[in-house]
């Protein structure tokens, strides 16, 4: 999320932006008197003390935690397709595991399953079958990583540089599944009891759609009867840095995520030679179409979906000029929303993206090609529907020589709770503010897909979030050249899952103060 300076309006300047110094100037003119219209959430009362075993790393505990996590950075554990996975590599993966979290697979607390060959599912029992309970989801698999795309250490290195490690899954998603195994090793060596039941899903194939991971632990889950109070999975992360005028770093926390479909162009022509071409090739009908796709993009929802509540609860914590721009959105939405599609990362929390991901032709250099395919993945905003995607798609293409074909699509996942009474909620944003005190906790929508989307037949309240930090420039590590975490970083994830099962604990929510 790259809100640079540059792209958002200065208020106090002389030469801000003209279409804000208008809107400005009309709503200080007409709507002075008006009431800012931000939420500011109730403050809970008083929490009921189950956090016995105190949030506290010692100087071996962080040695070996480094150790643990950069050797599961070094198994390339990698998705290639559907069909070809580094099987070897997620082998050693589970001999990894059971390695380094000796506690976990001993302790007499602990069930652990494996599902779907790879994938492994682990019932904590709590002291309390009374008590709902709740389940912590991550991921074991990575996309593939070529060092030669600049990669300034190897992608299966973990080395180390200016405190950070380097490698790919650092941040998606190998700092969860070792942060959360790691946070219930120390926990267990402390004598921790859960007082409520929680399970822990790691998935071996969310990056090519979890169907032998999640979505077979999902069916294990069902065949039990279990429902969950919560689910907590990959997703959102804190922003640092990244949107001007917000000088305080937010955790959003994923109340859902978008949608998803995927669909085929292709063209077939008469093959001949080169040296007497048709007016237009196989290629040239198809990139048109495709550049006619990504010069129409799909319309500016913002305000429709969840991003919406995301400012609202930020508002207050802007300066005053984007403050009244966030608490008046009924006036300045249209505004802020043209400053969110100006960068890659707020441009897709306003509306369904459109990704070119593969075009393929031509067979030799002087042979028109016959065929010509290419393959467009887009990443449905709330307030769509595949069905309106896929009709915008077709009336955009507009040419009877460009096949659409629809490959897969699912619509955007339901919006789950985030009020003050709320427990998933609420317990998430207490273990935030207990290790990052200084963050402010918020909704959003998580703008990329997770295993948690199988889970909604067993949870309404499916949260997406992980406590990487993510500061200008990280947006083109997901799935791109130097993935990366830091050593602290990585602390304070684990210390983040050790606080969150003691904080699951708690019976009930405090009741709010009036
Ligand atoms: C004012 C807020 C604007 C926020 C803009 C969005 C910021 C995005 C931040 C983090 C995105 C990280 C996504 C991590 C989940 C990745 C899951 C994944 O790769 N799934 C597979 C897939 O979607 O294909
Ligand atoms: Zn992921
Ligand atoms: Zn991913």
């Amino acid at each position: 999320m790259n809100v640079r300076q540059s792209h958002w309006p200065r208020l106090n300047r002389k030469s801000g932006d003209p279409k804000l110094a208008v809107a400005l100037y009309f709503h200080q003119k007409t709507f002075l008197s008006r009431t800012f219209t931000f939420k500011v959430n109730r403050e809970l009362g008083q929490w009921e003390n189950t956090s016995t075993i105190y949030p506290y790393l010692s100087p071996e505990q962080k040695e070996k935690l480094l150790d643990n996590f950069k050797v599961a950075v070094q198994i390339p554990t990698v998705s290639f397709s559907e069909s070809d996975q580094n099987i070897t590599a997620l082998q050693e993966f589970d001999l990894l595991l059971r390695r380094v979290f000796p506690k976990v697979f001993s302790s007499s607390l602990v069930r652990h399953e494996v599902v779907g060959n790879y994938s492994h599912l682990f019932t904590v029992a709590g002291a309390d079958a009374g008590l709902e309970p709740y389940m912590l989801l991550a991921h074991i698999d990575v996309v593939p990583a070529n060092e030669a795309d600049g990669w300034d250490a190897p992608p299966f290195s973990a080395q180390e540089i200016d405190g950070f490690i380097y490698g790919r899954g650092t941040i998606d998603n190998k700092q969860s599944v070792m942060g959360i195994l790691q946070a219930l090793e120390y926990l267990l060596e402390r004598g921790y009891t859960p007082r409520r039941t929680f399970y822990i899903g790691l998935g071996h194939d969310e990056e090519i759609n979890g169907e032998e991971g999640a979505v077979k632990i999902v069916n294990l889950l069902k065949s039990r009867g279990v429902k969950l109070l919560y689910v907590l999975d990959e997703g959102l992360t804190i922003m640092d840095g990244v949107v001007d005028g917000l000088n305080e770093p937010a955790a959003l926390i994923g109340v859902s995520e978008k949608g998803q479909t995927t669909v085929k162009l292709s063209v077939s022509t008469p093959p001949g030679h080169s040296s007497m071409p048709p007016r237009e090739s196989s290629i040239g009908i198809l990139a048109s179409a495709v550049a006619r796709l990504e010069k129409n993009r799909m319309p500016n929802l913002f305000g429709h979906g969840p991003e919406r509540a995301t400012f609202e609860h930020l508002a207050h914590k802007f300066g005053w000029s984007y403050r009244m721009i966030m608490s008046n959105l009924w006036l300045f939405s249209s505004l802020l929303s043209s400053v969110l599609e100006g960068q890659p990362d707020t441009n897709a929390f306003v509306r369904t993206t459109t990704a070119v991901t593969m075009f393929n032709s031509g067979v030799k250099i002087n042979v028109m090609p016959a065929y010509a395919e290419a393959f467009v993945n887009f990443r449905i905003h709330s307030s769509q529907t595949v069905q309106e995607v896929l009709n915008l798609i077709e009336s955009t293409v507009s040419d009877k020589r460009v096949k659409v074909e629809f490959i897969n699509g699912f619509d955007p996942l339901p919006i789950s709770s985030y009020e003050d009474d709320t427990f998933g909620y609420q317990i998430i944003k207490k273990s935030v503010q207990d290790i990052f005190p200084q963050v402010t906790v918020t909704p959003g929508i998580c703008v990329a897909n997770t295993d948690s989307r199988h889970y909604t037949q067993l949870s309404p309240d499916i949260y997406r979030f992980a406590p990487s930090w993510y500061k200008p420039g990280d947006s083109a590590r997901f799935h791109g050249v130097n993935e990366r975490i830091s050593i602290q970083n990585y602390e304070e994830i684990v210390l983040f899952y050790f606080q969150l099962m003691q904080n699951s604990d708690v019976r009930n929510l405090p009741t709010l103060r009036s």
